[in-house]
């Protein structure tokens, strides 16, 4: 079962606040829009730091990343330069043509299977693919699929093995005097090698674009993030220097936390939308009205598809992808709702638990998108009720390209293809089963049968 099940199952017993010992790690989990709004915003800088697991300390190159430095002068830096260079809009917006381009061969790769092989969809695993390659172009200038194809390669089995390292037990991260053991257990190696995977493919990576002139690497769609980071090591104007350490975390940061979160949300959009077929006609009505027998979804269709953006926060509310967020640390004794919270105690805030309390939200278990409408309740971290991407100094910056990854994917395959489960089931029988681990991924894949419009 996952951990934020469990621990909303212990929160309906304690209260919205609960303090326990993981391991030898003193941790407090809230599960109260008060007491979220405490940390985020009444006490955000001291709630501001990461607690250091292995696999995080590894992966981030001792603690230099965006997502898992301590609040700080590095931190900052980093966060600058990705929210002005990277994560901005102008940044975002000028990436529309990779995901146009990959979600037509979405949409190629969905035809062959369902039009020529007859056969069914795995769209949990296609969604995957689409976010790798999306995020690859964005990030690296290149896909990882076949040519032409949305399809499985090295590289997504990479992306899968980290955030499966990321959810696996190592001992020393609750009990730090047994260290030792996670090289008995095997999870040291494990961690060793899955990271050299990782490293030598970003080695690769920054070495071409190195060899590579400009023009070559610039020409036909403008750049990349490797290429903007090492122009940045070049002629900074952000008032620090940038390492190859740090070019190295700050891509990281964008596999890890770009690709597997926005397929996720698309999997359980499509899970939804099969479950409830009046919500699925209504997207589908709107999709085709707005986009009408203009043949193709272009990004700027995009927002007069009100109610498909509905159907994406119903989605964040039920599915978080992150269902206790990041957890935070403290960095300082304080007090919250009167309890003493010593230095250093781990700081869970269950979103998953906050999107389904009754108490916040009508009908919690039901997908009813129209609750948005009209309603001022927004992700962007100022309503506790409804916080998929965090809140805070450190809610994450990648809000505006996951959105419009899943937004452009979701609206062209309600366009080209009507929807069903194969072998005559309905709705009911899908399999909405949480798997546990890091991230909250549907336990078993979605498997759907695609006709074209
Ligand atoms: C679309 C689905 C996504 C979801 C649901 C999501 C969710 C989150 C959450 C919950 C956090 C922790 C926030 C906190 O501690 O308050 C986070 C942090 C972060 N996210 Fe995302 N994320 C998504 C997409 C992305 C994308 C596309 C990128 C970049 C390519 C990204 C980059 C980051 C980074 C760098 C951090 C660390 C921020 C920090 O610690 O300062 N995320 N994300």
């Amino acid at each position: 079962m996952p951990l934020y099940r469990i621990v909303h199952g212990l929160a309906a017993k304690h209260g919205p606040i609960m303090h326990l010992y993981l391991g030898h790690i003193p941790t407090i989990i809230i599960s109260s829009p008060d007491l979220a709004l405490e940390i985020f915003k009444t006490h955000d800088i001291v709630f501001s730091n990461r607690p250091t697991s292995a696999a995080a300390m590894k992966f981030s190159l001792g603690g230099l990343s965006i997502g898992f430095s301590n609040y700080g002068e590095r931190w900052r830096q980093m966060r600058k330069l990705a929210s002005l260079e990277l994560f901005s809009m102008k940044r975002v917006n000028s990436f529309h043509w990779a995901r146009e381009a990959e979600t037509d061969i979405l949409i190629r790769t969905i035809h062959d299977y369902c039009c020529s092989k007859k056969q069914t969809v795995n769209l949990s695993e296609m969604f995957l693919c689409l976010s790798n390659n999306i995020i690859g172009q964005v990030a690296f200038g290149r896909r990882f699929s076949t040519e032409g194809k949305c399809n499985r390669s090295e590289h997504h089995d990479l992306i899968r093995d980290i955030f499966q390292l990321f959810g696996e037990f190592f001992i020393g991260d609750f009990f730090p005097w047994l260290s030792w053991m996670d090289v008995i257990t095997g999870m040291q190696a494990k961690c060793n090698a899955i990271f050299q995977r990782l490293d030598e493919f970003l080695e690769r990576e920054i070495e071409d674009h190195h060899l590579s002139s400009d023009d070559d690497h610039n020409s036909q769609h403008g750049e990349d993030f490797v290429d903007v980071l090492l122009e940045l090591q070049r002629n900074s104007n952000l008032g620090f220097p940038i390492t190859r350490d740090q070019i190295k975390v700050i891509l990281t940061d964008t596999f890890n936390a770009g690709t597997e979160t926005s397929a996720l949300i698309l999997e359980w959009a499509m899970s939804e939308l099969i479950k409830n077929p009046r919500v699925m006609m209504k997207a589908n009505d709107e999709v085709q009205k707005v986009i009408g027998n203009k043949g193709r979804v272009e990004e700027d269709d995009l927002q007069r598809l009100e109610y498909l953006g509905y159907v994406i926060n119903e989605t964040l509310r039920l599915h978080p992808p992150l269902g206790l967020l990041l957890p935070r640390e403290s960095a300082e004794d304080c007090k919250i709702s009167g309890y003493d919270v010593p230095k250093k105690t781990r700081i869970m805030v269950n979103a998953w638990a906050l999107g389904r309390d009754p108490k916040l939200w009508e009908n919690p278990d039901i997908f009813l998108p129209e609750r948005f409408y009209r309603s001022s309740i927004n992700f962007k971290g100022n309503h506790m009720q409804f916080i998929p991407f965090g809140a805070g100094r450190r809610i994450c910056p990648g809000i505006q390209l996951g959105i419009a990854t899943i937004m452009i994917a979701l609206a062209k395959i309600l366009y080209h293809f009507n929807w069903k489960l194969p072998n005559e089931m309905s709705g009911e029988d899908i399999d909405m089963t949480e798997s546990s681990g890091f991230t909250n991924r549907k336990k078993s894949p979605l498997i759907l049968m695609a006709t074209p419009k």
